[in-house]
């Protein structure tokens, strides 16, 4: 049985610096980090602090790395520890897969079901604090995301340093063989959903939905798994409360993984710590818009832009702050990124978000700025386009998919948005289109997009009525709410 005696320095742990250090050691100094017991020392820290909160911390707490945490003992740690390793030990039959070099698609699900069999009967999945092995240990219970990482912590285990998490934007799965090119489902997605547990995800990204992302997901080293144990904290005490100490704790731990090049890949996690930045700001430390930038430059460099959330965490920011403008051009290219997909059921978060961002923020932009004065963007053509194209990349989202996307909700915030905008404004608009092969529209008619849309200021321009592609797709959606063929979404 592996021990983790080595480690047992580091306990009591009473502090944030503490668990920095046993991090650290992890990173540094083990062979390779411990998935294991990394998962059981936050996990426990976590639930502590958010789910049975009842004095286990001084009234006063400092808001530095000596902040204080419940106190984590070895002995409960080490007992997690060994339960773990005696269920995947006791449960997988390793005489079934003697002498194996790398992992095979039999042993990724035999463990996939190990995991699964022993979860809680029924609970509420989307519950959070629900992520580690803490939870899977004390509780028997675990989110998609904790299933997906189990899995791959139990083989670690076993001694199959080829099995990794592969992560999209809203969905886990795990890779391995000799150069890592299989892949397995190990977890489930979404509610009412069969699971594919132990097929490859190719279909899924044959699809071209966004749950895939093309094929360019994070796919994790033991280092960038550790940065997911960290990026899955979960400081939430309630809906409108965080736990301080836990998001501390969090900024503390992504900063180390930071520091250490272990966020390089991994675009969700540097969003997240931009996210704790623009809370608590860290000194001598880079602005939070810096990291929302270099999320964005890793999307871009190392997963061909096919990643939404790097624009929608910036744009989120932007609109937070009151930069309106710049709101709009994060929203436009992260539709720039959607329309490279086609729409599917498995898409419902992103279809969320970008919906929240037509149908909410922006229609509250224009509220916020109809009172204001002439310099307002509601005269900046540059708006304009950057709106143009958001709305351009969703219809384009929307065609070659099997499920619409858009519907009548959607068309009058859309029309309201557009019509806040002089007509001299609209008049500065140059559309530069190109003609598309017929290949993916049905009636073989040339499907012209918006390639481009730029806006000049000054010199009137004639608007190219090639952006009645756009027109063309509202009057499709007025024309199917006539017809009565609303969204199955609403
Ligand atoms: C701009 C936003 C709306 C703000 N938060 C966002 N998050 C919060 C954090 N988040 C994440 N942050 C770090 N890593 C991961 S891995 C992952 C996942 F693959 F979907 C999984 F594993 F199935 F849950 C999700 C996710 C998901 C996206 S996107």
């Amino acid at each position: 049985m592996e021990s983790i005696a080595s480690r047992e320095k580091f306990f009591p742990v009473q502090d944030i610096s503490e668990v920095v250090q046993l991090f650290e050691y992890e990173l540094e100094m083990n062979k390779e980090p411990d998935l294991t017991l990394l998962s059981i020392v936050v996990g426990s820290i976590e639930n502590l602090l958010t789910c049975n909160r009842s004095n286990v911390l001084p009234e006063q707490n400092d808001v530095t790395s000596c902040t204080k945490l419940p106190v984590i003992d070895f002995k409960i740690v080490n007992a997690l520890y060994k339960k773990f390793h005696s269920t995947i030990k006791g449960y997988v039959d390793m005489s079934q897969f003697a002498n194996l070099k790398f992992a095979t698609r039999e042993l990724v699900k035999r463990v996939s079901d190990v995991i699964w069999n022993s979860l809680t009967r029924s609970y509420y999945k989307d519950r959070a604090h629900l992520q580690s092995l803490y939870s899977y240990l004390t509780g028997n219970k675990l989110d998609c995301f904790g299933v997906a990482f189990a899995v791959v912590a139990a083989c670690q285990i076993l001694g199959f340093n080829d099995v990794h998490l592969a992560l999209s934007e809203d969905h886990a799965w795990v890779i391995f063989g000799e150069n890592s090119c299989e892949t397995a489902e190990v977890t489930w997605h979404g509610k009412g959903n069969e699971d594919k547990r132990g097929q490859s995800v190719e279909p899924g990204i044959a699809s071209k939905c966004w749950l895939y992302l093309n094929g360019y997901p994070v796919r994790c080293n033991r280092y960038t798994e550790v940065a997911s144990i960290v990026s899955a904290i979960n400081p939430s005490l309630n809906v409108n409360n965080d736990a301080m100490e836990v998001a501390l704790l969090q900024q503390q731990l992504l900063w180390l993984l930071y520091d250490k090049g272990h966020l390089s890949i991994y675009p969700m996690a540097i969003g997240n710590l931009g996210d704790l930045e623009e809370v608590n700001p860290s000194p001598d430390r880079a602005h939070c818009s810096v990291l929302f930038e270099e999320a964005i430059m890793i999307a871009r460099t190392c997963y061909k832009n096919m990643h939404v959330y790097p624009y929608t965490y910036q744009g989120g920011y932007f609109y937070r702050h009151s930069r309106y403008k710049e709101a709009f051009e994060s929203w436009a290219n992260a539709s720039d990124v959607l329309k490279q997909y086609n729409y599917t059921r498995d898409d419902e978060e992103i279809y969320k978000e970008v919906m929240e961002i037509a149908n909410e923020l922006i229609p509250h932009i224009m509220k916020v700025v109809s009172g204001h004065s002439a310099h307002s963007i509601l005269k900046d053509p540059e708006c304009f386009a950057h709106l143009l194209r958001f709305y351009d990349g969703i219809c384009q989202w929307e065609e070659g998919s099997q499920t619409p996307v858009l519907h009548i909700g959607w068309a009058k915030p859309l029309v309201n948005t557009i019509s806040k905008f002089d007509s001299q404004v609209r008049g500065q608009l140059i559309i530069t289109s190109e003609v598309e092969s017929a290949e993916d529209d049905e009636n073989c008619n040339n499907v012209s997009t918006l390639k481009g849309i730029v806006a000049t200021t000054g010199d009137e321009q004639k608007v190219r009525n090639d952006w009645l592609n756009l027109n063309t797709n509202l009057a499709k959606i007025e024309d199917s709410a006539e017809s009565g063929n609303l969204h199955p979404n609403i």
